[in-house]
């Protein structure tokens, strides 16, 4: 979502100051989460990266009342999670969907019977679940299986189920934990895409836990980076991966482009980067949304000097080329200094690795 677009109203999640303290007779207090301070809006998709034993299950535990909080606000919806009752974290959970990584499907039933689960209790008549659960596995392109169980499905399929049983309530918040983390990488994309559809379509606000940096790339607005309980770095999607700051964003950001296998290159002294007298050795990247596509071929055209494309990692980021550009230029001393001095005036983002 364009950011100017983003809505000015109340959050749909809210924390400050959040802390959890885990007790343990053995093994001492663990702090989980240490001072959380975060905004997710009404229709973002919100990544939360981070390694394991970074806090992040905690962290979307604490925000549909399955685990509690000791220090601080979180307030979804507008509501202080910590204050409800019995009957308002019912509530709280029905109107926040969640999958996980494992699906958590009851293998003992049939795949419609799976997704009028949380339909039960509801005052809906058996045949309206029915046709509730049918719809819903309309939405995620399995009404044909609705007979199956799900020892009979892939990962992907079985991960469309749970999705399908999470907006049963319609809920207008998703938690998705590490959802496609067993997932191989085409099934990993296409139950993204499904997610970036379903946002689409029904308006839903995404919270998505990831260790994955290229998940977060495909789908995410925007995203918070977690390290040992605490939020190191948060900001817009395209932002943060043009502009790393923490040296853990930037390991993540490095995970997801081919860039950085030019400094093996280098050191191993391979002969892709060997340089004659007079060559440049260069990384450019986009720091900007406004770059100036035809970048190469001014600098070439306007400075005379060669660019020979060594690698290429450019994607399409929030509607913006994101990534960058391993070179060799070749020119004059002055001509190839003036093409830098240009190519910083444009945001690109310059580091010579090496000269001849
Ligand atoms: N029930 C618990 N009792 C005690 N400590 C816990 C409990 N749950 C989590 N922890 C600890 O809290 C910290 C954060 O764990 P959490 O599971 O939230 O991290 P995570 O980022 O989700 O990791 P992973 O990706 O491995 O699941 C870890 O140090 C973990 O050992």
């Amino acid at each position: 979502m364009p950011e100017l677009l983003r809505p000015q109203g109340p959050a749909a999640i809210s924390m400050s100051h959040v802390s959890k303290i885990y007790h343990s007779d053995e093994e001492g207090d663990r702090t989980a989460l240490a001072d959380i301070n975060l905004d997710i809006a009404v229709g973002d998709i919100f990544g939360i990266i981070g390694l394991s034993g970074a806090g992040k299950s905690t962290l979307v535990r604490c925000i549909n009342g399955l685990e509690t909080y000791q220090g601080g606000s979180l307030r979804v919806r507008g509501q202080e999670v910590s204050t409800l009752d019995a009957k308002g974290l019912r509530q709280l959970r029905q109107r926040t969907g969640m999958i996980f990584q494992h699906f958590n499907l009851m293998p003992s039933r049939t795949l419609l019977g799976n997704v009028e689960l949380p339909l039960a209790n509801t005052g809906m008549t058996r045949r309206q679940r029915t046709e509730r659960a049918q719809e819903l596995l309309d939405l995620v392109g399995l009404s044909q299986l609705a007979q199956s169980y799900p020892g009979e499905l892939s990962g992907g399929q079985q991960q469309r189920v749970a999705i399908a049983r999470a907006l049963a309530n319609r809920p207008d918040i998703l938690l998705s934990d590490e959802a496609t983390s067993a997932l191989d990488p085409n099934t990993t994309k296409s139950i993204l895409a499904l997610l970036r559809d379903l946002h689409d379509r029904l308006g839903i606000t995404v919270v998505l836990i990831t260790h994955e940096m290229a998940v977060v790339r495909q789908i995410c607005n925007r995203l918070a980076v977690i390290d040992q309980g605490r939020i190191v770095e948060e900001g817009r999607v395209f932002d943060v991966f043009a502009k790393p700051q923490a040296a853990l964003t930037r390991s993540f950001v490095a995970t997801t482009s081919n860039l950085d296998k030019v400094n093996d290159l280098v050191e191993q002294d391979s002969p892709i980067v060997h340089l004659e007298p007079g060559q440049v050795l260069l990384k450019m990247s986009y720091l900007s949304k406004a770059v100036n596509q035809a970048v190469v071929s001014t600098i070439s055209r306007e400075f005379d000097v060669d660019v020979n494309i060594i690698f290429g990692d450019v994607d399409v980021v929030e509607g913006s080329q994101l990534g960058g550009l391993v070179v060799r230029l070749e020119g004059s001393a002055d001509h190839v200094s003036a093409a830098l001095d240009y190519m910083r005036n444009q945001q690109i983002g310059i580091e010579v690795l090496n000269r001849g």
